[in-house]
């Protein structure tokens, strides 16, 4: 085990033993995990398709911790930022900042997509009973459906809208942000847009260019990649529901898990050995996805996020060098809460064809008033994992039937009562949910997936790959518009069968 921030790591259910434990530090080594370790939290440009630095850990520094990156203190700008967001956050909580018609504001609504949504969301659905603000929605998906969901309940003299983009041109987030307008407009007319929009982005350019002033705009840099961006500004929505003492708590826990990374020895280091123990099944035992169950129902979210942080991290096929990968990359990574994943599709984990590891999250204690239903959710995490372990052997099964079946109808029915256990997990355990083990729980598995990207040798900081459905969705509008465009047969007939519904 390793236990680091009040995180307890438990993976003595890994089939791992001390030669493969030495085994894979020695990899570790070998691929220089503590170099670039180094190099991340320094600001080199380790992003390097991009030639950006790579520093989501500068956005919950202390105000202590100088950082000089290409001639620029860092620190000081991300909390010259946080101050302005805290005095925002504050005035929105407080009533003081006011909407078009003099009133203050109930309810605000965060419109972003990808790690501009898929962050904050997820913070604030999992810390909301340390919510104590207006009410925050979140709207992603161009699905008008969703937008039109949180309008309905909405009243347009009562609602701030903060558009998140880190570039200020996805199509979702400024299809959504333009709808937005539309509805806030047609009731309270153009002048109502300064009082009733703030943005968030890196693109101060595009966000003047949609009518939002520099005083409402929130900035962050380059150097904080879209899936590690919730630190920065785009948790604004989770700070104005939050207030900025919690908010400080949540990013002082991640600090805690970026001092532990930086300083631990490999051995010890738990996202390191989180991250070789997931090469270890990954790549020399063949399993294909990695499950994460949370025992936490306010952890609902939290898959999500961490499925746009690992998949698109770490979603590649070729080295940092550009030649192509001898081995896989990141696995599949799926799941669902406990004990809801337990109807669904543990039965599959247990006795399925192939071994998917899972890793257990267990907040221990409650924050209910339903004790014994804390008890049976922590039981059943903790007997989930013992049953991957042990699994059943066909004399125990045999034994447990025997009085009940006889004979050939015994043993007809013993093969389907059999577990093949050694199914590996791990289980981390926290105490409780609350911001500050929240914050160290997410920069665990950032950091995981770091030293992942470091043992693949691939840049885990660009995702060229969205790039290409992006651009065919352009060109599929256009044809859609009746303008000549080439599409492929295959495409062709799809949109022509559409187009008669
Ligand atoms: O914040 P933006 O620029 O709107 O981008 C949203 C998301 O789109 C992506 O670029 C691609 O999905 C993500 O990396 C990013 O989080």
């Amino acid at each position: 085990m390793i236990e680091a921030c009040g995180l307890y790591f438990d993976y003595s259910k890994q089939p791992v033993d001390q030669a493969v434990a030495d085994a894979l530090l020695a990899l570790a080594n070998e691929r220089d995990v503590s170099g670039w370790i180094a190099r991340m939290f320094a600001g080199e440009h380790i992003n390097h398709t991009e030639n950006r630095a790579v520093l989501h850990t500068a956005l919950r520094a202390p105000r202590s911790e100088a950082l000089v990156v290409d001639g620029q203190n860092v620190t000081d700008d991300v909390h010259r930022v946080l101050d302005r967001m805290a005095a925002f956050a504050e005035s929105v909580r407080q009533g003081t900042y006011r909407s078009a018609t003099g009133e203050t504001f109930t309810d605000v609504v965060n419109i972003g997509i990808g790690g501009s949504d898929l962050g904050p969301r997820m913070v604030n659905e999992t810390l909301i009973d340390f919510t104590d603000g207006p009410n925050v929605h979140y709207v992603a998906n161009v699905d008008g459906a969703q937008l039109e969901a949180v309008l309905k309940m909405l009243e347009p003299a009562q609602t701030l809208f903060i558009v998140t983009s880190k570039t200020f041109t996805t199509l979702e987030t400024m299809a959504n942000a333009n709808a937005a307008r539309r509805w806030l407009t047609v009731a309270l007319g153009d002048n109502a847009v300064a009082h009733h929009f703030v943005a968030v982005s890196t693109h101060a350019e595009e966000v003047r260019r949609f009518g939002i002033s520099a005083d409402c705009t929130f900035e962050f840099w380059d150097w904080v990649g879209g899936r590690y961006s919730v630190w920065s500004a785009v948790g604004l929505a989770l700070m104005i529901a939050l207030g900025p003492e919690r908010f400080r708590a949540w990013l002082n826990g991640a600090n805690a898990m970026d001092r532990h990374f930086r300083t631990t020895p490999l051995r010890s280091n738990l996202p390191v050995m989180m991250a070789l123990l997931a090469v270890w099944n990954r790549n020399f035992l063949g399993a294909a996805t990695q499950v994460v169950a949370a025992y936490a129902q306010k952890l609902e979210r939290f898959v999500a996020w961490l499925q746009q942080l690992e998949m698109e991290s770490n979603g590649k096929s070729v080295h940092r060098d550009g030649s192509a990968l001898q081995a896989h990359s990141t696995p599949a990574l799926w799941g669902d809460v406990g004990t809801n994943g337990q109807h669904a599709f543990f039965q599959m984990l247990h006795q399925g064809s192939e071994v998917h590891p899972v890793d257990f999250i267990l907040p221990v204690l409650g924050t209910h008033p339903w004790p014994e239903q804390q008890r049976m959710l922590v039981a059943n995490c903790l007997a989930q994992s013992a049953a991957l372990m042990r699994g059943k052997t066909a004399d125990e099964v045999r034994q447990e039937l025997r009085g009940q079946f006889e004979g050939e109808a015994l043993e007809a029915a013993v093969p389907h009562r059999v577990f093949p256990g050694n199914r590996p997990s791990s289980t981390l355990l926290m105490p409780q949910i609350d911001p500050y083990h929240l914050g160290a729980l997410m920069a665990l598995y950032e950091h995981r997936t770091f030293v992942l990207s470091i043992l693949w040798d691939i840049n885990a900081f660009d995702q060229w790959g969205v790039e290409l459905g992006k651009k065919l969705a352009q060109t599929v509008m256009k044809a859609m518009d009746g303008k000549p465009v080439e599409l492929d047969p295959s495409t062709a007939e799809l949109l022509k069968k559409a187009s008669t519904y």
